[in-house]
């Protein structure tokens, strides 16, 4: 295997983080998904993996990217059937909200060895999909709903091995208000420095630790 892998990053910009829309509003989830894909591509780079976005829109960002506005599913698919992964040549697919992913994190979806998987899954928390390592020509995704549980399927369906990567880091996608908290805690990167200037602070008031925003 080479010593750089080939990292696909999904990214839709043009309506980035809808669930977040109680917490903040679209030009601010602009910003914080723009922050959270800049800690994902640093750590990505830093666990030498060669990321390219797969972005609705041009983003004009310092990385090589491919524009395609097609949904995810299939827009993952044509670049996976595009890509012919093996295990010479894996595609690494990562989600790009995973604000608490370090390099040691990403590194250990890459592990080489008999045991190194034909489709390596870091599941996240609520069924979803958040990084997958693909050697296998004939694995294609089916992201949304329990897509965790479909990939298991897709890899059986076509006679592929499994490792699961276990991770808190790579297990967290920062969908919703409460994952904001999760940042504050353990993130150390442009996501968590974006949540500070924007008045975001942890409050332990009644016991629960959860976010609170002090100033608009
Ligand atoms: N290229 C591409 N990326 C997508 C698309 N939808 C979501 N993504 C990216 O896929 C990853 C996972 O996205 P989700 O968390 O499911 O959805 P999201 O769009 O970020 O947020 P929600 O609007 O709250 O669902 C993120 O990196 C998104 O930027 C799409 O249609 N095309
Ligand atoms: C893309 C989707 O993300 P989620 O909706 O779980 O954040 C998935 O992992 O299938």
């Amino acid at each position: 295997m080479s010593d750089t892998v080939d990292a696909l990053v999904p990214f839709a910009p043009d309506r980035p983080k809808t669930r977040l829309s109680d917490a903040l509003d679209t030009a601010e989830r602009r910003e914080f998904a723009g922050a959270m894909l800049s800690d994902v591509l640093a750590a990505l780079r830093a666990a030498d993996f060669s990321p390219r976005l797969l972005t609705t829109e041009a983003t004009g960002r310092d990385v090589p990217e491919t524009v395609d506005d097609r949904p995810l599913t299939e827009a993952v698919n044509a670049a996976l059937a595009d890509h012919d992964p093996s295990p010479e040549s894996p595609l690494a697919v990562v989600m790009s909200d995973l604000a608490l992913a370090t390099p040691r994190a990403f590194a250990r979806l890459r592990r080489d060895g008999d045991d190194a998987g034909d489709v390596v899954i870091a599941p996240g928390r609520g069924g979803g999909t958040n990084a997958l390592l693909v050697r296998h020509p004939e694995f294609r995704v089916d992201y949304h709903g329990a897509s965790y549980l479909d990939h298991l399927r897709v890899a059986r369906r076509v006679g592929a091995s499994v490792r699961e990567v276990d991770s808190r880091r790579l297990a967290t996608d920062i969908d919703e208000r409460d994952d904001l908290t999760e940042v504050l805690l353990a993130g150390d990167g442009a996501a968590r420095d974006w949540l500070r200037d924007a008045g975001f602070r942890l409050d332990a008031g009644d016991g629960r630790v959860s976010v609170e925003r002090t100033r608009e």
